[in-house]
């Protein structure tokens, strides 16, 4: 029996241009409850922008996205972050705050004017910092930790937000293999769990592969394929899309497709 999947976000039809320069033309996409997505595409095709305004983080045009039916931009800010939470390229975080602080602030969505957390929140908290192993760091001011450090903090806001659906741009980008999957893995799991609706923009096709029930491929600004991993990220597709010849295997443990560059110039030398 096939699971059927409740359309949780739709995006219809969206164009968009930072003045002159149009970034996006003509997007639509289908996001079901429950599935893990990949949205992939060389440097500027405007992953992050589809994003932001997924996210409302940008001046999202009325009555082009839709969460669950209802456009957006009809939701507050503190209704839409009861339902989607975000982890952002790059977040601008002041240094005052220990990482407890900043974990905690994904509670802000559900508590009022003043009002401080509960215990129930505090545990939130703890289990998405023991998740992505940043609650030894609690205490520490979050200008006295590492890049990547900083970024499971982040990333462990997001998941104490404890949303239906969680985006995020590029999580992975500046942390080393071991967390790398490790996160993957806790997206993975809160995916399968509770049945969070992941979106996550990644450059690595081959963790995108692993990962992703469906992948959005974009290029300068259009959608030129979506759908499951096999069927997206071909020899061709990979080709066209980054111009770089390729070579699939199969991965020996999980079955799906591995993508090996081919190195020309290094056969050629035999170097
Ligand atoms: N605030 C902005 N003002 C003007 N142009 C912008 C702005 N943000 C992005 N752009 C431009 O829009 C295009 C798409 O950018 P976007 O960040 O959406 O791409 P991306 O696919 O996420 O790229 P990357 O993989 O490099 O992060 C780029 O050409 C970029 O220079």
């Amino acid at each position: 029996m096939s699971i059927k999947f409740e359309s949780h976000i739709k995006v219809k039809n969206l164009d968009w241009s930072y003045g002159a320069q149009v970034v996006l033309t003509d997007v639509s996409v289908n996001i079901e409850k429950g599935k893990f997505y990949t949205i992939l595409g060389p440097n500027g095709s405007g992953k992050t922008t589809l994003a932001k305004i997924i996210t409302k983080t940008m001046d999202t045009p009325k009555n082009k996205v839709f969460l669950l039916s209802e456009d957006i931009t009809k939701l507050t800010n503190k209704q839409t972050a009861r339902k989607i939470a975000t982890v952002p390229q790059n977040t601008i975080i002041d240094f005052d705050f220990s990482v407890m602080d900043i974990v905690l602030m994904g509670r802000a969505p559900y508590l009022r004017r003043f009002q401080s957390e509960s215990s129930l929140d505090f545990e939130l908290a703890k289990d998405a910092m023991l998740k992505t192993n940043t609650w030894h760091l609690r205490d520490k001011k979050i200008d006295q930790i590492s890049g990547g450090e900083r970024q499971r903090v982040i990333i462990a806001r997001a998941i104490t937000q404890d949303t239906e659906v969680l985006i995020l741009d590029e999580p992975i980008s500046n942390i080393d293999i071991h967390h790398q999957i490790q996160l993957l893995e806790v997206l993975k799991k809160l995916n399968k769990e509770k049945n969070t609706t992941i979106i996550t923009i990644l450059h690595d096709l081959n963790l995108a592969v692993q990962y992703s029930d469906e992948i959005f491929l974009l290029s300068d600004g259009k959608l030129v394929t979506h759908g499951n991993p096999q069927a997206v990220l071909t020899k061709e597709i990979i080709d066209e899309v980054y111009n770089i010849e390729v070579d699939m295997v199969v991965h020996p443990s999980t079955g799906k497709p591995y993508i090996i560059p081919v190195f020309n110039e290094l056969q050629k030398t035999g170097s």
